[in-house]
């Protein structure tokens, strides 16, 4: 609270970035202006000198805060540490001292959501704190989020009833389907909610084989999100329970580029896996999300329940979602926290079965909290205020009415009203021309393709310029909300959305 290093005589320059967790101290007016456009990333800030002894008064004693950088003996990284001294008699200054970092530490993290990957050391580094995604910002069909969600939040308060009947207290979610459907900012936008910081374990990192994940696991905290992203990568080789990884011949490591091992090379077994996720040690009260889009090529031992306990799929854009999208990307986002409450609402509601700004009258033109206005012209710093809600509402209607069910993702909609940040009306009415252009590009793809003999792996879809192209089977499992649950499991829940 007090960082006496803002005030020194001694100053040292360096020409590194700090990140969040840095000892530094921005200079006054250095964040001023945080909508400028050319705004450089390299800030100046104060930071404690590693040579200097830094005096202060703390609750009217007398401290000194010295920071010693060591250097770690294996890989080179600095670590820094702080000595304070305090004089006094009185134990509780030095505790309450800590109490009240760590509290100023936390409240500064409650709108942040702190991501940790495993080095190649086998440590967890923590690698960023972004600021946490708001879950209005993920359009998925009727129910999805509210299951998820409130699943989640059953869960981490359950741990009593879990002890009690002996059953491990950790759940696990595996969100499969195409890409860019939202799977991963589902799960960050879930983590921000529950105040969980995110381990993301990326299974076809060189060098992990069992043991080491394993290891892995084991140091994860006991609230966490652990993410396994693309779960199936790791056994594109088909590696089975029994099956021991084919050796890599000497020739093809040698040619490798440095540095890149060959994919053989990943030691990582299913069993490994599997022991990892539920094995003697595997940590008491965590959620693990893992995502796929090649659902069918997973082992059934490791979609069990218990393993995995909720399986969500993720489908192309519904026409429900395409009009959430185009409403929401063209609508002000600071509004409100009425947007936020309704959002939460539908939530906690399991969501009811329509569009929530058209049946919450709250919403509608001429209520005092409506936001009225939507970006219109060419920049966002303009904001000419020409549309109303109700243009906008009808605008996205047109949208979503020529997008056909299930054909393109959410993401290369997105990618498409990027092209028109500020101009909804040509959004809505250029999408036909753009479908048509996208598809016959994908044609042409698929020929090219074709004649190379190539053919897309089952369960995806080839993408074109951002766009996916009609897919017959990708709403084969379940029809309806996009949501299918796995047989025997949780089927209170299963009914609840079908
Ligand atoms: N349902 C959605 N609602 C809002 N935005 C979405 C949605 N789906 C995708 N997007 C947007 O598309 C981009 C990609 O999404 P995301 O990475 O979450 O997809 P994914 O399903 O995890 O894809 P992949 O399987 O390729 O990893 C993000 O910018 C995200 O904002």
């Amino acid at each position: 609270t007090q960082p006496s290093w803002k005030r020194t005589r001694d100053v040292q320059i360096t020409t590194r970035s700090f990140g969040g967790n840095s000892p530094a101290v921005e200079l006054d007016g250095e964040d001023d202006n945080a909508n400028q456009v050319f705004k450089s990333p390299r800030k100046i800030s104060y930071l404690p000198s590693a040579s200097l002894t830094y005096s202060l008064w703390y609750k009217r004693r007398w401290m000194t805060i010295t920071r010693v950088q060591q250097q770690s003996s294996l890989y080179g990284t600095k670590e820094n540490t702080l000595y304070l001294q305090i004089l006094t008699r009185d134990h509780n200054i030095l505790k309450n001292l800590l109490q009240e970092a760590r509290r100023l530490y936390v409240d500064g993290q409650v709108h942040n959501m702190c991501v940790y990957v495993s080095n190649s050391s086998n440590q967890w580094n923590h690698v960023a704190c972004r600021a946490k995604r708001s879950m209005r910002s993920i359009v998925l069909d009727p129910g999805v989020k509210g299951l998820l969600l409130g699943d989640a939040r059953d869960f981490l308060q359950s741990k009593t009833w879990y002890a009690e009947r002996g059953i491990p207290f950790r759940r696990g979610y595996l969100l499969h389907g195409v890409p860019g459907s939202g799977k991963t900012s589902m799960i960050h936008c879930m983590a921000g909610e529950l105040g969980l910081d995110v381990y993301i374990i990326s299974l076809s990192r060189a060098g992990l084989d069992d043991s080491s994940l394993s290891e892995l696991v084991n140091a994860l905290p006991d609230r966490c999100v652990a993410l396994m992203e693309d779960i199936d990568v790791a056994f594109t080789h088909a590696i089975t329970r029994t099956e021991v990884p084919e050796p890599i011949p000497s020739d093809t490591a040698k040619n490798s580029p440095q540095g890149a091992q060959p994919a053989s090379a990943n030691k990582l077994s299913l069993s490994g896996l599997l022991n990892a996720l539920d094995g003697v040690g595997a940590q008491e009260g965590r959620i693990l999300f893992a995502t796929t889009n090649k659902y069918s090529a997973l082992d059934p031992a490791l979609c069990r329940p218990g393993r995995m306990d909720l399986h969500v799929e993720f489908k192309n854009a519904s026409k429900y979602q395409a009009r959430e999208l185009f409403s929401r990307f063209y609508l002000p986002t600071e509004t409100t926290p009425l947007e936020d409450s309704n959002d939460e609402e539908s939530i906690h509601s399991d969501f009811p079965s329509d569009d929530v700004f058209e049946k919450n009258s709250k919403y509608r033109e001429g209520s005092p909290q409506l936001p009225l206005l939507a970006f219109t012209g060419n920049a966002h710093t303009g904001r000419p205020p020409k549309l109303s809600y109700e243009d906008i509402t009808k605008l996205a209607q047109r949208f979503a009415d020529a997008i056909p069910e299930r054909e393109w993702s959410m993401a290369s909609l997105q990618g498409y009203l990027m092209a028109y940040k500020t101009r909804p009306f040509e959004a809505a009415d250029g999408v036909g021309t753009w479908m048509l252009k996208d598809r016959v590009a994908g044609e042409r793809e698929m020929r090219g393709a074709d004649s190379k003999a190539i053919t897309a792996p089952v369960g995806l879809n080839p993408v074109s310029q951002g766009a996916l192209l009609p897919r017959p089977d990708c709403t084969c499992e379940t029809a309806g909300v996009g949501l299918s649950v796995v047989p025997k499991l949780l089927q209170a829940q299963n009914a609840n959305v079908m």
